[in-house]
């Protein structure tokens, strides 16, 4: 199938809208969907026609001719149902793909502060998943406007034009069998709801089991999870059982209501024919539509189930599809001298939670490499974090003279990189996992690292596969690769978090020192317990545990600050913070 494209899509909130958005492809849908549905009504007229020709004992040439126009309407019928398959085919593929990018941008759109609410990865997987019910659901309802809708409306018409009565009277079972199937959509869409959300939680947990599966061996709690997955699983299949059983069992009752109509159909019509009112073709052409119109209206359960399967699925994803924004990629960043002046900054994760980080006070300038130390818990990851500008802060943060809140988003990332706890290094190459993609150089940057003898001994050299989360590699090798990533671009903030925790002492001593060489033009905030080094670079602030401050070069701190001795004379002589 060519040409599908993926469109951006107005009230993306709205189901009509995905409707409205393939107006094409929905004009063809329902020209041959009429065609199609319109026609099918041609297929028993004229095979009743063929019996009443072969009873009257017409020639040859008349019964060919007729034979060929009822071979012609079935072939050209069949024509337009593969058209109308195809087109309703078409419009599910694009509105899926429609959906899935309003989502995958919703998602991107969200602020760090929601992100951190709900785990992106697992919204996006349950999202998508719904995704496709949705759309199944959007697709049979279409095929059942056609199939249900216009079939059964060309039958019903074709049936009053043979006799108003009969049909009036046979088909008043039929909205009694639509009525009960509508009506047990409820109870239906109330089971199908409480299966779908088991199903979600059960995939959430097979995700966790999968993700801590060596956690989970190493601490020998492996049975006790089993244990807890197998009670879980069977509450999903009682709910599957329960969401399933009241759809299915209930077709056969609504096809012998549909069909109660068709006894008066025989008698009726019967009588009509022997009284010679009607053909033997006319009679057996009503007995093939009224039963295929039954037949379709008993039917029409699995359309308002679907529909309903699909709403469940629809007001899950609802929340999801907002209007596309497109990530503004202009930056009006200063080229000229870096400068970061931090004033009365206090912070917290959460609005109206006391600040973790208060009153922060320091100023650098391009070239300066700040250490940033305190005992555990006293806010220097999120005075880190702070730093980044992606949350709401109390003070100022000024970079290059404007504040931090005021640049968007995108200048942001332009200007200030950020090494977190985590590695995070994602399942590619090392050149990948280092350039995110774009067309960089990195031979500098992994000559930074001190990286150049861990990639001798490596065959594939940067084109190495890391493996998921960077299992291939060592933890240091891990730890300095996402070094890498926060440095190649050389921003004007440079945020490490602790970066050397998985390094020796000797390789930190060389990083520290190339990071003085080459940055000249950045400020890097490095975050550290370890204080060896902090006496090769600029300034350090110190964060006690009373929220205080103390800032300075390490030889005024050591003057000062008889905390900011102990803890270096302490680790000097192989103690650590920690202890303190
Ligand atoms: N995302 C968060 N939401 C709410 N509170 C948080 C969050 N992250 C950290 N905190 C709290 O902030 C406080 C400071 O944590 P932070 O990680 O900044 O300290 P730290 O000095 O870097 O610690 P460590 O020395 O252990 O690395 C802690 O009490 C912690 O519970």
């Amino acid at each position: 199938m060519k040409d599908i494209k993926v469109k951006l899509i107005n009230n993306p909130n709205k189901i009509i809208s995905y409707w409205k958005n393939e107006k094409f492809t929905v004009a063809l849908i329902v020209f041959f969907g009429l065609a199609f549905n319109g026609g099918t009504v041609l297929g028993p007229i004229y095979q009743g026609k063929l019996i009443d020709s072969i009873l009257r004992g017409d020639s040859l040439s008349t019964l060919i001719v007729l034979g060929i126009k009822f071979v012609a309407i079935i072939v050209t019928i069949q024509l337009m149902r593969y058209f109308k398959r195809l087109y309703i085919r078409r419009f599910a593929n694009n509105t899926s793909a429609t959906m899935r990018l309003m989502i995958y941008n919703n998602i991107m759109n969200k602020s760090i502060i929601q992100l951190e609410d709900e785990s992106a990865g697992n919204l996006m997987t349950r999202a998508i998943s719904d995704v496709e019910l949705c759309v199944e659901g959007m697709r049979k309802f279409t095929t059942e406007v056609f199939d249900t809708g216009v079939l059964m409306l060309s039958y019903f018409i074709s049936m009053l034009i043979y006799d108003v009565k009969i049909t009036i009277l046979a088909s008043v079972f039929i909205p009694v069998a639509m009525l009960l199937a509508e009506k047990l959509k409820v109870i239906i869409y109330k089971y199908s709801i409480a299966f779908r959300n088991k199903s979600s939680e059960v995939a959430d947990l097979t995700y966790g089991t999968i993700e801590n599966a060596i956690l989970y061996r190493v601490n020998g709690i492996e049975k006790r999870n089993r244990d807890k997955y197998n009670i879980e699983l069977e509450d999903l299949q009682n709910k599957a059982i329960k969401a399933h059983i009241l759809e299915n069992s209930m077709q056969p009752i609504y096809n012998v209501i549909a069909m109660l109509g068709v006894i008066l159909v025989i008698y009726l019509g019967g009588t009509k024919t022997i009284e010679g009112n009607w053909t033997v073709g006319i009679f057996s052409a009503y007995i093939a539509i009224f039963t295929a119109m039954a037949v379709k209206a008993s039917k029409a359960a699995k359309l308002f189930n679907s529909v309903q399967k699909s709403q469940v699925s629809w007001k899950r994803i609802k929340t999801y599809l907002s209007e596309y924004q497109s990530k503004d990629t202009f930056a009006n960043i200063k080229k000229e001298k870096t400068s970061l002046i931090v004033d009365s900054l206090s912070f917290t994760y959460s609005i109206g939670k006391d600040n973790i980080v208060e009153n922060i006070n320091f100023e650098a300038k391009e070239g300066e490499i700040i250490g940033v130390t305190g005992p555990i818990a006293c806010g220097k990851t999120t005075l880190g974090i702070a730093l980044l500008g992606q949350y709401p802060y109390l003070g100022s943060i000024k970079v290059d003279g404007k504040e931090l809140k005021s640049y968007s988003e995108y200048e942001r990332s332009q200007m200030i990189s950020y090494l977190g706890h985590r590695p995070q290094l994602l399942s590619d190459t090392i050149y990948n996992n280092i350039t995110l993609g774009e067309d960089l150089k990195i031979n500098s940057v992994l000559r930074d690292i001190c990286f150049e003898d861990d990639l001798k001994a490596m065959p594939e050299r940067e084109s190495t596969v890391v493996g998921n989360n960077g299992i291939r590699l060592s933890g240091g090798q891990q730890s300095r690769i996402a070094l890498a990533r926060t440095l190649v671009r050389k921003n004007k903030i440079i945020i490490l978090d602790d970066p050397f925790s998985a390094v020796d002492m000797q390789t930190e001593e060389k990083i520290i020192e190339n990071l003085r060489k080459n940055y000249k033009e950045s400020i890097i905030i490095l975050i550290s317990h370890r204080l060896s080094i902090f006496n090769k670079i600029n300034k350090v602030l110190l964060i006690k545990d009373d929220k205080s401050l103390i800032y300075g070069t390490h030889n005024e701190l050591m003057e000062s600050s008889t905390l900011y001795k102990s803890i270096y004379d302490l680790q000097s002589s192989g103690g650590g913070i920690d202890e303190k």
